[in-house]
């Protein structure tokens, strides 16, 4: 049997939630043959949580794209990136490696942190990652950096960004409004380049949601590879992550992540799709 090949260019997330630790364990649940190419290392203080981001050298980020590469990959994610170089380097990857299915979560920020991570690197991703996305998934922080509006509030301002980043060259958008947004449920836009489509679960309560964007931008890299189509695949992943959410759990005082796992256990949370 034959697996597909799924590659993340992102950092290690080393509480286990986010990052590609979030990426491998989705991809697995997606039945998809998970590899990475690691960008940075994400460490925290034992006292506080506060995030540390250690970036690789650049060759070494190089061989590994080069291994992966060359066993022929059926669809690609990037995650935290961290500097404008390191970001060129994945463009040249997902060129190099001809597969349409591209998947762009343009993480910026970690949840509960508020430092951006460095503010050149959104002028690199619109140059060198947007123009070959299939999808991209920013949050609302970072939709608004990208589209040049500031952080959307509603969804006519979460459409207006969707559209500038669809100009950008991402051939669709996922605005996640997750928790931050106020509405009743937790709302995401789809943009598909023509048509906007409201994605909508039960918001969870608790903070237990670590990692919850690295799972969604997974779920639909897996699901491009399977060979569903975009729409497919970000209404999968919302269910997945859902799941995930609801699931969350507590790993110490400082950080529940969402359990990745939790779709094929316990079921999806139901998901409702309405164009608007
Ligand atoms: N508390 C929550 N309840 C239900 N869904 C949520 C919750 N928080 C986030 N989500 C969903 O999780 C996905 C990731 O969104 P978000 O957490 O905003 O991304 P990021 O981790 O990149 O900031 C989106 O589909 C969002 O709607
Ligand atoms: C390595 C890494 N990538 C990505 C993220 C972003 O995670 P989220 O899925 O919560 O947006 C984090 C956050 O801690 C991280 O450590
Ligand atoms: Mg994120």
């Amino acid at each position: 049997m034959t697996l597909k090949k799924t590659l993340t260019i992102a950092g290690s997330d080393t509480s286990g939630g986010a990052g590609m630790q979030a990426d491998l364990k989705t991809f697995q649940e997606h039945g998809t043959y998970g590899m990475v190419a690691l960008t940075v290392v994400v460490t925290m203080d034992p006292n506080g949580w506060s995030h540390s981001v250690t970036p690789l050298p650049t060759e070494l980020l190089q061989k590994q794209i080069d291994t992966a590469l060359s066993t022929g990959i059926d669809a690609i994610k990037t995650g935290m990136l961290s500097t404008e170089e390191i970001i060129r380097i994945a463009g040249d990857a997902i060129a190099k490696s001809g597969t349409a299915n591209v998947v762009i979560d343009p993480v910026m920020v970690c949840k509960g942190e508020d430092e951006v991570l460095n503010p050149g690197n959104t002028d690199a991703m619109i140059q060198y990652l947007l123009p070959f996305a299939a999808v991209t998934t920013p949050n609302l922080f970072e939709a608004g950096q990208l589209a040049g509006t500031g952080t959307p509030k509603t969804i006519e301002e979460m459409k207006a960004a969707a559209h500038k980043i669809h100009e950008l060259g991402a051939k669709a958008v996922v605005i996640k409004g997750g928790k931050a947004l106020a509405t009743e449920k937790a709302t995401d836009l789809f943009f598909d380049g023509e048509k906007f489509y409201l994605l909508e679960a039960d918001k969870v309560a608790s903070t237990y949601n670590h990692g919850a964007g690295c799972t969604f931008a997974a779920s639909v890299t897996a699901n491009l590879a399977n060979g569903l189509t975009v729409k497919e695949a970000v209404v999968e992943a919302k269910e997945f992550v859902s799941a995930a959410i609801a699931h969350g759990w507590a790993l110490n005082e400082y950080v529940g992540p969402v359990m990745h796992g939790a779709k094929s256990r316990f079921g999806a949370p139901a998901v409702t799709v309405t164009e608007i």
